[in-house]
């Protein structure tokens, strides 16, 4: 399979000014050099902390945002540079599902023109195929289609979040990024729009990156996962060895963090890793690995020497000088010292 979805070297820097004269005193790195592909059909969990750079990555990828650096290409088409004049022209085929179905839905606008929206747009349509089309999408998202003319106010929350499914869905995309899609519903919820996602992704063929801070559900819907700190990627690889043997001290941390959900394995439990400090600032990032001033594992050669995002096994890749040969012995030298 090939991939839908390739970013390489993704920056995003956003302008710091001060003063009177509004002059640029530095820049926040939200993202730093990020790359990946997502093959055809594919769904790649993107994970990390709050204010790792998530869903800037995640706008920048979609060009919500003029970016600093890079190169995108998206179904064949390089997208990084294009302005938004020729944006618009494949607009259709990338869509995004926001966090927040409550604050992304217009509420004096009825769900069906809300979900119509983007045809108008688009597609120049009649408005008898524009409503048969709406009508179609609901059904798609399980909404009842006697509701076409109500208000977004009148729909729980996780019906809100099918509109906005439904809406993403109207002009045919190839790619959706679903930014925190689950985040501000109910748990009891949750599953029903994971679960919703993933039966759309089967029937339409559908390539997601998906963003999450929350591990277990990435796992369950995730066929590869990448780990943002800081601005970049630090591992990536597919499910079960991301999740079974991670080889980053940050991917490690994080997992160590979240209740083994087999209870089979239950008793297996991974030891705490607690890490120590505050994220540092995105307009200050740590020189050498980003990720040193608070990895249990650092010496004074990840002080010295950025570590290049390297592929450890195959399709495993991890930027971390534990896992350069070259340097390995290096570190565990420095590390006994
Ligand atoms: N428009 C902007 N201007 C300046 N800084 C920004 C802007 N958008 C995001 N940032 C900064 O970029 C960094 C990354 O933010 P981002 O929202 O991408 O992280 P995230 O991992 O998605 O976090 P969360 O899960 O809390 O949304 C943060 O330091 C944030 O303050």
């Amino acid at each position: 399979m090939k991939p839908l979805v390739e970013v390489r070297d993704l920056k995003m820097h956003f302008p710091i000014y001060a003063g009177l004269l509004r002059r640029q005193v530095g820049a926040v790195k939200a993202v730093d050099g990020v790359s990946f592909s997502i093959l055809e059909g594919e769904t790649l969990g993107l994970v990390g902390e709050s204010g790792c750079g998530k869903s800037t990555c995640g706008r920048a990828v979609l060009r919500l945002y003029d970016i600093t650096d890079g190169e995108i290409v998206i179904d064949g088409r390089a997208i990084g540079s294009e302005d938004q004049m020729s944006l618009r022209r494949i607009r259709p085929t990338m869509q995004m599902v926001f966090q927040d179905p409550q604050a992304s839905l217009n509420p004096r606008m009825t769900v069906g023109s809300i979900i119509g929206e983007p045809l108008d747009e688009h597609s120049g349509m009649s408005r008898a195929d524009k409503q048969a089309r709406v009508e179609v999408l609901m059904d798609q998202v399980g909404l009842n289609r006697a509701f076409i003319n109500r208000y977004p106010h009148e729909f729980s929350g996780g019906q809100r979040q099918r509109i906005g499914i439904a809406r993403a869905l109207a002009l045919k995309p190839k790619f959706i990024v679903c930014d925190e899609p689950i985040a501000a519903l109910d748990v009891s919820i949750q599953a029903q729009v994971v679960n919703l996602l993933e039966e759309l992704q089967d029937e339409l063929g559908l390539t997601y990156l998906f963003i999450s801070h929350d591990l277990s559900m990435v796992r369950h819907i995730a066929d590869r996962v990448a780990v943002m700190y800081l601005g970049k990627v630090v591992e990536l690889a597919p499910r079960d060895p991301l999740y079974e043997a991670p080889l980053h001290p940050y991917t490690q941390a994080l997992l160590s963090a979240v209740p083994e959900p087999d209870p089979a394995q239950a008793g297996r439990k991974r030891e705490r890793i607690v890490l120590q400090g505050d994220v540092p600032s995105p307009a200050n990032p740590p020189e050498g690995c980003n990720f040193r001033t608070r990895c249990p594992r650092a010496t004074d050669l990840c002080r010295r020497i950025d570590p290049a995002f390297r592929e450890v096994t195959p399709g495993h890749w991890a930027a971390c000088h534990l896992h350069d040969p070259e340097l390995a012995d290096q570190m565990a030298a420095e590390g006994a010292a």
